[in-house]
């Protein structure tokens, strides 16, 4: 099975369906619709959930809109400052978006 993780402050928003994609760089993108992931938090390990890949598409930083910053439960400011930090550097990325699995 297929694993990804998530900061822990994700967590509530993504079990209650407020988040329903993740941008993700090259490194972190290597999934396709269809497939199912086992969920777990980036700093501790900690399985909290099952998702099913929905879509995999690309973006740039510059294009993210505030659609994506919707399916994100957060603003477009909040959203484009964010992957600046996670990614430093990095322009090119790919929203998965996904479904919980319950
Ligand atoms: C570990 C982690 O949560 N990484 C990321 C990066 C971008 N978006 C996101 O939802 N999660």
């Amino acid at each position: 099975m297929q694993k990804i993780t998530f900061f822990k402050r994700f967590v509530n928003d993504i079990l209650a369906e407020r988040k329903t994609i993740t941008i993700r760089d090259a490194s972190e993108a290597n999934v396709q619709a269809g497939d199912i992931l086992e969920v777990s938090t980036l700093e501790e390990g900690l399985w909290f959930c099952r998702m099913q890949v929905l879509s995999v598409t690309q973006v740039n930083w510059a294009d993210l809109t505030p659609l994506h910053a919707a399916q994100e439960n957060m603003g477009l400011v909040e959203l484009k400052q964010l992957i600046k930090e996670i990614y430093p550097g990095q322009d090119h990325f790919y929203v998965i978006h996904f479904e919980l699995l319950k």
